[in-house]
Order: structure tokens, then sequence, then C-alpha cells
């Protein structure tokens, strides 16, 4: 993966961003010629529906990137997550798929996607089960599986203290399975104000809650805001696969919650209007989300 961002300009433009369209090669969340941009570059893709694959996009010449399935375990940003992570850990340990590298072609990435599907519904199935609802219910909400992949570079930068790598922000998604994959660490979450460094552990996906799992959850699984520094001397590549909600989904709190909990803690919104608020708008840690509590 680091080798297609390594690239001369004009290769990696062959893949640019159309105007309106999020997918393919440049930055997400730019509003205004007067911001100072994120140090890092983005490549953008459609994973699932398979229908929604753009594959022009797809590069033709893939590099390859390291799978997170030699050695997977999680790093878990919600305590009530840990939980099935424990339970979870001899599954997704043995999983059968141990190839270490992935090359960026079609066939592979369309493995890497369904693999990482059925990873998410089965953590969303445990979720569920934390939450005392029916399993389905929950997934219903992420039928045909959407999913996408945001892969990011980050280069060196020798006064890294005076550049953001990526914004904080939270993921507006379910559930976002993110892998480092060259080894390099620089995911820091934001727990009680304090910006903690999460050590990844090689080749492990850390999975993060979003914002779409804390409202269908009425607040009990809180979606983490996260931000990516940037290393003084080494460079830095991370590929999130994200698991949304379909397109014709109410994101709201799912009723029975509602029921038990007395009171809707956010308001209920299509998707699509969700999704298009989110991406219209610098990254700006929770204040997305905030928005959205009644
Ligand atoms: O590079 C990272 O560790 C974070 C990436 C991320 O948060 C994202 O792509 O949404
Ligand atoms: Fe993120």
């Amino acid at each position: 993966m680091t080798e297609f961002f390594k690239q001369p300009l004009e290769e990696k433009k062959v893949y640019s961003m159309e105007p309106g369209n999020l997918e393919g090669y440049g930055q997400h969340f730019v509003v205004s010629e007067k911001q100072k941009l994120d140090w890092a570059d983005m490549f953008y893709l459609m994973l699932r529906p398979s229908d929604s694959r753009n594959l022009r996009l797809w590069p033709s010449n893939p590099p390859s990137f390291r799978s997170a399935w030699t050695h997977t375990c999680s790093v878990l940003c919600h305590e009530s997550l840990l939980l099935f992570y424990i339970y979870h850990f001899i599954l997704i340990f043995n999983h059968p798929s141990t190839v270490k590298y992935l090359n960026l072609d079609r066939e592979s990435i369309d493995m890497y996607s369904s693999e990482a599907a059925k990873l998410v519904a089965c953590l969303l199935r445990f979720v569920a089960m934390d939450m005392g609802v029916e399993p389905d219910s929950l997934l219903e909400r992420f039928g045909g599986q959407p999913q996408s992949m945001r892969m990011t570079y980050y280069p060196s930068c020798k006064q890294a203290e005076k550049v953001v790598g990526l914004s904080p922000h939270t993921d507006a998604t379910g559930l976002t399975l993110l892998l480092q994959a060259n080894g390099v660490q620089g995911l820091q979450i934001r727990k009680d104000g304090k910006w903690i460094a999460v050590n990844a552990l090689d080749g492990a996906f850390i999975v993060n809650v979003g914002d779409i799992l804390e409202i269908l959850s009425n607040g009990r699984y809180k979606s983490i805001e996260h931000r990516a520094v940037v290393h003084p001397t080494k460079e830095r590549t991370s590929a999130a696969v994200f698991h949304q909600p379909c397109q014709d989904a109410t994101v709201g709190p799912l009723p029975e919650l509602v029921k038990r909990d007395g009171e809707a803690l956010y308001s209920s919104t299509g998707y699509m209007d969700f999704i298009a608020r989110f991406f219209a708008a610098k990254l700006d840690g929770r204040d997305h989300l905030e928005s959205l509590k009644s």
C-alpha cells in the first residue's frame, strides 16, 4: 500500500477523486482554501455492496498491503467491547486465512472485504447480546453490510509536533476495523480529555466503535474520538474498513432501548442525510455527534 502512495503524483492522479465524489485519491474533509490540511494522503474505495464498486479506481498495478489475519486480536475502545473481545479471542485468533500480505488486486480485496464483514457481523451480534436486544434488530440496520475502505499515508515530518496527521474525529460508522499497515504507531484516542497512544499489536486489527453504534445503542457504546499523529523520521500507513448502515436505514436509537430507557438520547435521521453532513464539515472531534443529541 505504501508503494502506491510513493508513486509520482502524476501516476496517483489517474485515480483522483472527482468533484462531488469521495472515492479515489485525494483529501477528505476540506471545506475551505484557508484550512490547514492534514499531513496525509488518502485513497478511498467503496467495497460493498459489490455493485457500488467503481473498478476504474481499483489500482491496476496493485501494490501489496499487510493483512491483519495473521495475528488478529483487537484493541477495543469501549469497556463492554472488551468483554466480547475476550469471548471471541480464540475464534478470531483461529481465523482460517493466514496470508500475511494481500495484493491490492480485485480478488484479494474482495476476500479481505468479505472476511472483514463476517468479523464485524459477529462483533455486532455480541454487542446486541450485551445490550439485551435481538441480534437481528441491530444487524438489519446493516443489511447488505455496506463497507468502504480508507487507506491513509502519513509522510514523516521533521517538525512532527507542528502538523496533524489526521484531525480529531469520530468515525461515522457502526464499527471500523483499523490496521496499521507498516508497523509504525500513531493512533491516539481521547479518554477523559486526555490523548492516549494506542500501541497496536503488529498485524492486529484495532476495532473502533463509531457514531452509528453510539446512536443505535442510545449511548451505551461511545463513539471513540481519535486522531493520528506524525512521526519525525518514519512514514506511516493505515487502512480503515468502515462498516456502515444500509442507505435507507434510519439512524436513531433502537426502539426497544428507548422503551427501556424511557427516552431517546439522539434524534433520528436518514443515513444519507447523516453522512452528507459528516463529509460536508471539517473534522472536529465529537461535534458532529453532539449535534444529534436531543
Ligand atoms: O491512521 C490512523 O490510525 C487513523 C485513521 C482513521 O482514523 C480513519 O481513517 O478514519
Ligand atoms: Fe477514524
